[in-house]
């Protein structure tokens, strides 16, 4: 048994009770422990590592009893001397689980560590107690094996996003971790050696290890970048005493001496066995100023604590079940717990719009989300950068093999999800692809809709935690239909001229707002308040946009959406409860069980159609009986014409407070030039707090389908921020039929209409 485990073992019964409590109570084991001689330890000076060892004048001398050497189950080395050792060296973190995360504590804030902690180092060298030199340098020696100080120097700061994201709102789980402090130590900083280390399991994905058909796949695809692990630079770090880090911060878990625990069992002793210490690699996102970076630390993990969490993860009430044919090893649990979502994410396309916001997308996604997808547990990533307008659109509809990735990610504003949304719908194998892949955005442009509702921010580091731990949902698309989409060749490539139907993920607009967010194109520089500044002037011109609108009503009035969206909110909490997943009311989160899966709606070709099709009926004749005229005297002097999907069309813009992602309706916000200045400005300083849907002068409904007929020569009409043709539009919901992921309780980031 190794000497560490037997140590700690000593005080099992002091520590049982600050297992209790998260307290460090109690002074630590006594040093005459540490003269147990490890089976699994080599003495360091076998390995005459240096500088550290070299410098040290006993360890030189050292002469090494080859006998005493045990079966080295580390391969890699940190020069000469194995990474594991290295690293057993130094820990001085103990972990707890509990069923949110794990708590950390620090046991050199115990009383008899620093005498315990050469005792360690001593051995590590085969040095017996009395041979130790008073003057030993042990902190020296420390700084020479290559500590640092976490400084965070790596870590580009960036002004002007801070600017961006001051109001943004953080997800809730990272005020969980602002108990970790900066101010610690170690580093293996050989990005090589460190990725294989972590990923040493995970051959079968890593880059290096790509099959001769994924390399042909790869030669296919020739402006794709494959990320190497090695791109990942991880700081190891110590924790402070009583560190708290959440399941849903954890991107990774190495248990480094697997194997010693595996010796053990083979031959097992009951006594050893309860006596084991796993040496635990966890790679978790820790807080940043308004980031998460990966950091990873170094912790032990007792053989109680292991059972502790496999109890949390309620594997022991399912062992009588044949299906779980083995015991899951503590990284298995760790995953498990940190990934509760079943829905692979883990072949991601990134396709970034180098152009897309400000022009720093590549800069945003390469500084903040590509160190949170390389450090997550299997993720292989490829970048495809445009380089022209529609670019992504041309490479998703003609791609052979999508399905080699599991899910796209958008490194742009909401341009480039609207055109690989449309480019799938345009492929002949829709509704595999949408069956099979997920979309989702990082935020690097200056319209980031998507990701503020469904990941809850705009922030690309914390937007790219919810890619991984979100929970994919299927969502609602629109359908857009106009006649010029046949007609208009030019400006469409020709294979898309057999479709007449389009896609929308967001919004439709017509008046103050589509006029607001395409003619404002110009001051993209300023961000994104050029389209308040855009709304602003619209609303002071008082200028009016008739239009004839027609629509299929789902929920006709103010009173219906709501009780609509309370029914919703019921339900979804009814299902959280439902056998597939245990609600955790106070994570407000869905927990799956060990078995636990995700079912999906099975597409067909006819889920992707509309049911109505423009062409069919006279353009101011209703489609059939189900469909009404909206009152005219709204639409003659109408001002605001918005449909939308999605509740958060910026930062601070609640535009459709009572938008839900699979109800399958459309919801429609309508106001007119009537309206005075001074009551349309109070309406719009409300678009924030989502209030402008309850006034009177505001008409909210939600509807299946409608048809705009606009009535104006010269305006815009904009669908999801792209400019579309100036002629009638139909639009409809195609209930749930793209995968996306959705904030980790299911659903968009709320918005509170319920008590408003
Ligand atoms: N390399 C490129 N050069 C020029 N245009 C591009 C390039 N790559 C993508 N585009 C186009 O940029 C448009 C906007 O993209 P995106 O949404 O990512 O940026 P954005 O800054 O958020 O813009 P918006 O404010 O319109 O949402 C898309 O129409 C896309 O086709």
């Amino acid at each position: 048994m190794s000497s560490i485990s037997a140590s700690v073992s000593m005080s099992k019964n002091k520590e049982k009770n600050a297992d209790r409590s998260y307290k460090a109570t109690g002074a630590f084991p006594s040093s005459s422990t540490s003269s147990t001689k490890s089976d699994s330890y080599t003495p360091a000076d076998q390995f005459v590592y240096s500088p550290a060892v070299s410098t040290n004048n006993v360890a030189e001398t050292g002469n090494p009893d080859t006998s005493l050497l045990p079966v080295n189950t580390s391969l890699l080395t940190y020069g000469k001397l194995s990474i594991t050792k290295v690293m057993k060296m130094f820990i001085k973190n103990r972990l707890y689980f509990n069923d949110r995360g794990l708590i950390v504590k620090d046991l050199s804030t115990m009383p008899e560590f620093e005498s315990l902690k050469k005792q360690h180092f001593n051995k590590q060298r085969g040095l017996r107690d009395h041979e130790s030199n008073s003057n030993f340098d042990l902190e020296h020696t420390y700084e020479s094996i290559g500590l640092q100080q976490d400084d965070d120097d790596d870590y580009e700061y960036d002004e002007e996003s801070q600017e961006s994201y001051d109001k943004d709102d953080a997800l809730s789980v990272i005020s969980c971790m602002s108990c970790l402090s900066t101010n610690s130590l170690t580093t293996l900083d050989h990005p090589e050696e460190r990725s294989k280390l972590l990923y040493e399991h995970d051959k079968d994905i890593s880059v290096e290890d790509l099959t001769a058909s994924q390399r042909l796949e790869d030669a296919l695809e020739p402006d794709v970048e494959a990320v190497s692990r090695n791109d990942l630079k991880l700081k190891t770090i110590e924790l402070p005493n009583n560190s708290i880090i959440p399941f849903r911060n954890i991107l990774n878990c190495k248990v480094l001496n697997w194997k010693d625990y595996e010796l053990e069992t083979t031959n097992p002793d009951p006594k050893d066995i309860q006596e084991f210490d796993f040496i635990v690699e966890i790679v978790f996102a820790k807080n940043r100023r308004i980031d998460v970076i990966p950091r990873s630390s170094i912790i032990r993990c007792s053989y109680e604590e292991y059972q502790n969490l496999i109890k949390i993860c309620g594997y022991d009430a399912l062992e009588s079940d044949d299906t779980i044919t083995h015991q899951p090893t503590l990284k298995e649990l760790v995953l498990f717990k940190s990934f509760p979502n079943p829905v692979e994410r883990n072949k991601i396309l990134v396709i970034i719009n180098p152009n897309g916001g400000k022009g720093k997308a590549h800069k945003i996604f390469h500084s903040k989300s590509k160190p949170i997808l390389l450090a997550s547990s299997k993720a292989q990533i490829h970048i495809k950068e445009t380089t022209y307008h529609r670019e992504s659109y041309h490479f998703i509809k003609n791609h052979p093999n999508l399905l080699k990735y599991n899910i796209i990610c958008c490194a742009s504003g909401d341009g480039i999800p609207h055109e690989v949304l449309n480019a799938i719908y345009h492929r002949p194998d829709r509704s595999k692809i949408f069956q099979e892949m997920v979309i989702s955005q990082i935020p690097c442009g200056s319209g980031n809709a998507l990701s503020l509702s469904c990941h809850g921010t705009n922030n690309a580091s914390l937007a790219t935690l919810n890619i991984l731990k979100g929970r994919v949902e299927q969502m609602d698309l629109m359908t857009c239909q106009q006649k010029s989409y046949q007609e208009n060749l030019d400006q469409i490539d020709n294979e898309e001229i057999a479709q007449n139907t389009r896609v929308s993920f967001l919004s439709q607009a017509y008046g103050i707002i589509a006029e607001s967010d395409i003619n404002t194109e110009y001051l993209r520089f300023i961000g994104p308040s050029r389209f308040e500044l855009g709304v602003t002037a619209q609303v002071l011109r008082k200028k009016r946009y008739p239009c004839d609108v027609m629509v299929q009503f789902g929920k006709e009035n103010k009173h219906e959406v709501k009780q609509h969206f309370l029914e919703n909110l019921k339900q979804k909490t009814r299902d959280q409860h439902s056998g597939k997943g245990i609600f955790d009311e106070e994570l407000n989160a869905n927990i799956y069980t060990f078995d636990g899966k995700q079912e999906f709606r099975e597409l067909t070709e006819s889920d992707l159609l509309p049911k109505y099709h423009l062409t069919d009926t006279e353009e101011h004749e209703l489609p059939d009986s189900s469909w009404s005229l909206l009152d005219s005297s709204i639409t003659k002097n109408l001002n605001i014409f918005y449909g939308g999907k999605m509740p958060y069309i910026a930062p601070d813009t609640k535009f459709f407070p009572a938008a839900i992602h699979n109800d399958a309706f459309i919801d429609l916000v309508i106001s007119d030039s009537k309206t005075s200045i001074t009551r349309m400005a109070s309406i719009l300083l409300n678009l924030d707090k989502g209030y402008h849907v309850i006034q009177p002068e505001v008409t909210h409904l939600k509807v299946k389908g409608y048809r705009l007929i606009p009535h104006v020569a010269k305006t815009v009409i904009s669908v999801d921020g792209e400019k579309f043709p100036l002629e009638p539009l139909q639009c409809e919901v195609l209930p749930k039929v793209c995968k996306m992921v959705m904030m980790e309780q299911g659903g968009f980031k709320e918005t509170g209409f319920e008590s408003m």
